[in-house]
C-alpha cells in the first residue's frame, strides 16, 4: 500500500526564510484533508511530496524512495498532483493529447494511454470532448481536465490541491465520487481544501497546518471536535456541527444525516 514518510522537514524558498519548520508525518491508507489558513505552507509542502521541491533539512519518502535522491519526473509514476489552478497544468491544444500526455511520459504505451484517458475522461463527465481546445471550455471544465490529466496515469497516490474551488453543487459531487473511487481502488489520496463541510464529509484523517507547522493531526472527527485550536488557525468547524451546536448539542456532526438522527432520537425522547 502507497507510504509518504516525512521526517524532520524544513523548507524555506531562499536562505533565512522558515516556510515549513519540523514536519514529521506518515502516510498510509487513510484519505487525508490538508487544512489551513491562506500561506500556512499546505501547498508547499505537497510540492515537495511531488519532488517538485526539494527539503533544505529532513527527508520525504515516497514508497520508501528519497525525494532529494530522484528527479520529479522519475517519481511521476508513484504520485500525481492536481494543480489548483488548471491553466498552469493544461498545455496540449486538444483535451485527448492534455489527458493522454502524463501517461506516455511514465512509460504507457500509445494503446494503453489511449484506454486510462478514455477512462479518466468518462470519471470526470467530458468523455465526447476529446478534440476540442482545453482553452474553449469553461473554467470547471479545465479543472476537470486536469483531474482526468492525474487520473489517467493511474498512480498510486493523488494529491488534489483545492479541487473544489469555484465548483457548484454537482462538480463538488463528482469530485467526491472520484476521491471515494480512488480510495476503493486502495490508493491514497490527499487533498488540501478549504472547504470544511466537504473534509467533513469525504476524507478519514484531517491534518490543520499552521504557520508552517502541524496544529493538529487525527480522524477528522476529532479534528473538528477542536473547537479553540480550529479558531488559532482561523479555521470553522463544519456548517452541520454548528447548526447542532446552536441547538444544545455537544458532538461533532460530519453530514447532514448525522444531525438529522440526532434530532429524531431527541424528539423521540421528550
Ligand atoms: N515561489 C515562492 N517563492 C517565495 N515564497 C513563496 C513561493 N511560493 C509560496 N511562497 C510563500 O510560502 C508561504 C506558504 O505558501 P503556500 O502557497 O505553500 O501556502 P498555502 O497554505 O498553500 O496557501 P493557500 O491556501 O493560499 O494556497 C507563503 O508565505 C507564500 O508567500
Amino acid at each position: 500500500m502507497a507510504e509518504i514518510n516525512v521526517r524532520g522537514l524544513h523548507f524555506g524558498y531562499h536562505q533565512n526564510q522558515k516556510i515549513l519548520k519540523q514536519i514529521d508525518l506518515h502516510f498510509k491508507g487513510k484519505s487525508t484533508a490538508i487544512i489551513g489558513q491562506n500561506g500556512a505552507g499546505k501547498t508547499t509542502l505537497v510540492k515537495l511530496f511531488k519532488g517538485l521541491l526539494k527539503p533544505v533539512k529532513g527527508d520525504i519518502l515516497i514508497n520508501s524512495i528519497n525525494t532529494k535522491e530522484i528527479t520529479a519526473a522519475k517519481l511521476a509514476n508513484q504520485i500525481g498532483l492536481v494543480f489548483q489552478n488548471p491553466n498552469d497544468q493544461i498545455f496540449k491544444s486538444n483535451v485527448m493529447d492534455e489527458v493522454k500526455y502524463g501517461p506516455l511520459m511514465i512509460g504507457f504505451t500509445e494503446k494503453e494511454a489511449n484506454i486510462q484517458a478514455d477512462l479518466a475522461l468518462e470519471a470526470v463527465g467530458l468523455k465526447g470532448l476529446e478534440q476540442v481546445n482545453p482553452y474553449d471550455l469553461n473554467l470547471y471544465e479545465r479543472k476537470m481536465i486536469s483531474i482526468a490529466s492525474i487520473l489517467a496515469m493511474d498512480t498510486p497516490i493523488v494529491i488534489f490541491d483545492e479541487p473544489t474551488m469555484g465548483q457548484d453543487y454537482q462538480g463538488k459531487e463528482r469530485i467526491k465520487a472520484i476521491i471515494n473511487h480512488l480510495r476503493a481502488q486502495g490508493k491514497l489520496v490527499l487533498s488540501i481544501l478549504h472547504d470544511m463541510d466537504f473534509v467533513a464529509e469525504v476524507f478519514e484523517r484531517t491534518i490543520v497546518m499552521k504557520e508552517g507547522q502541524i496544529l493538529l493531526d487525527g480522524e477528522t472527527r476529532e479534528v473538528f471536535a477542536e473547537a479553540e485550536l480550529l479558531k488559532e488557525a482561523y479555521l470553522e468547524q463544519p456548517h452541520v456541527t454548528q447548526i447542532g451546536r446552536g441547538l444544545g448539542a455537544e458532538q461533532v456532526f460530519l453530514n447532514e444525516r448525522e444531525l438529522i438522527d440526532w434530532l429524531k432520537n431527541k424528539r423521540a425522547m421528550l
